[in-house]
């Protein structure tokens, strides 16, 4: 699954309703693995696009998250093999998608992965720590989410956020594809209930928690202070180019 949103692949409601389209197709067509990464030589993901957030129509804001849940459940809890081939930089709601992958490629260069929301005055949701916490170390994930942490590609391989460095793209997807040869000579069946059950308490509590965790993202955006927080963001973003 290539994602192909220009400049950067920010997750918007459309681009997230095309992801969750494809996992279905994915899931159903019965594929033995999936491979993700991105048309862009530069950016896997910018993560959430900001521009859903900033003054948003209360309507199309809730179908944004819950189809962010949507595709965190099918991908996160997919039977099917799941390998990142992470083509460039990868913040936020970009490493989320990686790390909700089985293995994670990242070709070498100036590119950069984490959760940085704490940067920008925003706590995680409950299940992008569950993720993380589900790749790395507590401890290693505790101080990352705290301080903000952008791993370069020899920090995000020596922590466990990535498993291989690649040359290139094409480097990426075939050391994706070695990870998928490996389960060649492992019962299919054995193998995804294996994964889902090392996944269950993470889907379960989104499962639980799903009404609460949209409610409180709904009263995120509709609060003054963090529409005033978006607007300098985006500002400095813009200033940038
Ligand atoms: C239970 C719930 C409780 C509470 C809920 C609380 C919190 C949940 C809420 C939010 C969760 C958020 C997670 C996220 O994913 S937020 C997004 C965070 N992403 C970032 O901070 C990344 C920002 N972007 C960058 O750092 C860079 O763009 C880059 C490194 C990815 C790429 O750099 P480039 O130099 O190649 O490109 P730029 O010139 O910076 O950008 C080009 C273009 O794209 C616009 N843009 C960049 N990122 C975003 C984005 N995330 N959304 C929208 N637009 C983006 C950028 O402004 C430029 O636009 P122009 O061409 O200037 O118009």
């Amino acid at each position: 699954m290539t994602l192909q949103r220009p400049p950067v692949n920010s997750l918007n409601l459309d681009l997230l309703k095309e992801m969750s389209k494809s996992l279905d197709e994915i899931a159903k067509n019965k594929s033995k693995a999936m491979i993700l990464t991105s048309a862009s030589p530069k950016v896997f993901s910018a993560g959430l696009d900001i521009m859903e957030m900033y003054k948003p129509d209360l309507k199309r804001v809730e179908e944004f998250w819950t189809t962010l849940q949507e595709v965190w459940f099918k991908l996160f809890g997919s039977n099917f093999i799941t390998a990142a081939a992470i083509n460039g930089h990868a913040p936020a709601g970009g490493c989320l998608l990686a790390m909700s992958c089985e293995y994670r490629v990242m070709t070498g260069g100036n590119f950069s992965i984490g959760l940085n929301e704490t940067a920008l005055g925003i706590v995680a949701p409950n299940w992008f720590m569950d993720t993380m916490t589900n790749t790395i170390p507590v401890r290693e994930a505790e101080y990352a989410l705290t301080t903000a942490r952008m791993f370069n590609v020899e920090e995000a391989l020596k922590v466990g956020l990535i498993d291989e460095v690649a040359t290139d793209k094409d480097d990426a997807i075939a050391k994706c594809k070695g990870f998928i040869g490996k389960f060649d000579r492992i019962p299919a069946l054995a193998r995804s209930i294996t994964k889902l059950k090392m996944r269950q308490a993470a889907i379960k509590r989104l499962q639980d928690g799903r009404r609460e965790d949209l409610n409180e993202f709904l009263q995120f955006v509709q609060n003054p202070k963090i529409q005033k927080s978006l607007e300098m963001y985006i500002q400095s973003l813009k200033k940038k180019a």
